[in-house]
């Protein structure tokens, strides 16, 4: 009903809807109404069916069983239908033209890229910008989509789905990628949809910032509904006890250790603008890097992790790596997680163990000189447990688990190796609140083995949870670098937005900044 106590239509009506995909039931039995105007979260642990539910309502994919229907009348039955309806889904991972520009993704499908049968250019770059505005800075129009961070990627995807003129935006995990500022553009996107009557369905596992937003939550289990309810302070303390995990062993921070430093990285430059002097983490420390998108966070864990060549020495243990070759990194000790799992960390096709095992050369492995097949279903049967990774099937393809799933492999066959450096770019990047947990413990148990971990997280508040030190980079510099027991939050953000309030911060912006 609406304020009015009419009955309003839903924009989308799910009925009985489930899913199968051979032996696993994504969905079931799922019964569900969404409304023009609201914002509601689709919250739920990896694999429970978020995706599957908002990729059904896109029309990506037909339910096994069950239908859906859009403003009461239109069953969805294809995209086509659904885009018919102005059902638009913006999804995990991005899916622009890379070497498309900007204003060429965002009005791809517009009609105003046309002038009578023509292609016209300056209308269509015009419409862009005014679906750019208010996310990303005019600036970027003309630049490749693929050069942009992935944060900006993912605003780019918005504005291009909002190009469409949708009457229900569909988002799954926006926030997964997107830095401070990408989230408060999210926000108010949102909401002014919502004031101008949109329906908005919005996957997250950032609890705070979804709840923050929503009106209405549906929490999923295993492919059911458990909970479908308004967000109210009482429902929030309930949805927050359902999801949330045991927090794990406080780790006590380590300060002022004597251990050795196990990684050097001395006068690294280039790569736009990246300038850090040296950088140093001993074995068994946590350093956590922040800093705002586009600050280099990224751009400095691919440089220690000899994904890409810059200026400048990395030493592991005492040998030099050639900068800018992963094998030279990985046989020296550094494993690394890259931010753009789909891209370049997971076999899409292959198997979950297969994924797991991946340049593992662990001597369970073996028997005698040759591979163990034994050995290896073993330990690829451990890794799924340990790591909770669910489905538990190591066969399963591995492109065919949830967004958290895959994350979780990602980061189980880097520690697996026992790495002397761990690089991990966004290492909780999509999981939830149990599997964030899980692989905090996991970092923590390497770092108490001994290995040096670098981690690069969007999240302070999960820098301050994990690590022993947090280096906050502006511009491609360090303009911080603490014990974490000896800074605060606020710091921290000061810091990544490049004010003076940082003492740390090099002398020659405080000048600027105090001039
Ligand atoms: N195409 C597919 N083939 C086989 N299994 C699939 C396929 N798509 C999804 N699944 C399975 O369906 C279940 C639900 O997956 P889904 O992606 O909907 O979960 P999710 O709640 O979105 O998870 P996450 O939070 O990790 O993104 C998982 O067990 C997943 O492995």
């Amino acid at each position: 009903m609406d304020a009015l106590g009419l009955r309003t239509t839903p924009a989308l009506q799910v009925e009985s809807v489930s899913r199968r995909f051979g032996p696993t039931l994504a969905l079931d039995g799922v019964d569900l109404a969404f409304v023009p105007g609201r914002v509601s979260a689709v919250v739920g642990a990896n694999g429970s069916g978020k995706s599957t539910l908002l990729r059904i309502l896109a029309g990506l994919l037909p339910p096994t069983s069950g239908q859906v229907l859009a403003f009461g009348s239109h069953p969805v039955r294809s995209v086509h239908h659904a885009l018919d309806a102005g059902v638009v889904l913006v999804p995990q991972e991005p899916t622009l033209a890379g070497h498309l520009t900007v204003w060429q993704n965002v009005s791809l499908v517009s009609p105003a890229r046309r002038s009578g049968i023509f292609l016209n250019d300056r209308r269509a770059r015009r419409f862009a910008a005014e679906h750019v505005a208010g996310l990303l800075p005019e600036g970027v129009l003309d630049r490749p989509t693929g050069s942009l961070s992935k944060s900006s990627r993912q605003l780019v995807q918005l504005a291009a789905a909002m190009a469409r003129d949708p009457q229900v935006l569909l988002l799954d995990e926006p926030t997964a990628v997107l830095d401070e500022d990408g989230v408060v553009a999210l926000h108010a996107l949102v909401r002014s949809f919502r004031e101008r009557g949109g329906t908005v369905l919005i996957v997250s596992h950032r609890l705070k910032d979804v709840l923050e937003l929503a009106d209405d939550v549906v929490v999923l289990r295993n492919g059911r509904v458990q909970l479908d309810c308004a967000v109210t302070p009482q429902s929030e303390r309930e949805i927050v006890a359902l999801l949330s995990a045991d927090e794990g062993v406080e780790r006590e921070h380590r300060t002022g250790t004597d251990a050795p430093v196990v990684l050097r990285a001395t006068g690294i430059r280039g790569w736009r603008g990246l300038d850090v002097p040296e950088l140093t983490v001993r074995a068994g420390e946590i350093v956590g890097i922040a800093g705002q998108s586009g600050s280099g966070r990224s751009r400095l864990a691919a440089a220690l992790a000899g994904s890409h060549a810059v200026e400048g020495t990395v030493e592991v243990a005492g040998t030099e790596i050639r900068t800018g070759s992963i094998r030279s990194a990985r046989a020296a000790g550094v494993a690394y997680v890259p931010e753009d799992r789909h891209a370049a960390a997971i076999m899409g096709n292959q198997s979950v163990e297969a994924n797991l095992l991946l340049g593992q050369d662990d001597p369970a492995l073996r028997t005698g000189p040759f591979r163990s097949r034994r050995g290896e279903r073993r330990v690829g049967r451990e890794l799924v447990t340990s790591y909770d990774i669910r489905p538990p099937l190591p066969d399963k393809q591995a492109g065919l688990l949830s967004g958290g799933n895959q994350q979780k492999v990602v980061v189980a066959r880097a520690l697996a190796g026992r790495p002397q450096v761990v690089v991990a770019d966004e290492p909780t990047q999509g999981v939830d609140a149990s599997a964030r947990a899980a692989i905090h413990e996991a970092l923590a148990a390497a770092a108490a083995e001994g290995t040096a971990v670098v981690a690069v997280c969007s999240e302070f508040e999960e820098i301050f949870a994990l690590a022993d030190r947090i280096v906050v980079l502006y511009d491609g510099r360090v303009v911080l670098d603490r014990p974490c027991a000896a800074t605060t939050p606020d710091e921290v953000l000061a810091a990544s937005l490049g004010s003076s309030a940082s003492p740390d911060a090099p002398t020659d912006q405080l000048e600027e900044v105090l001039a």
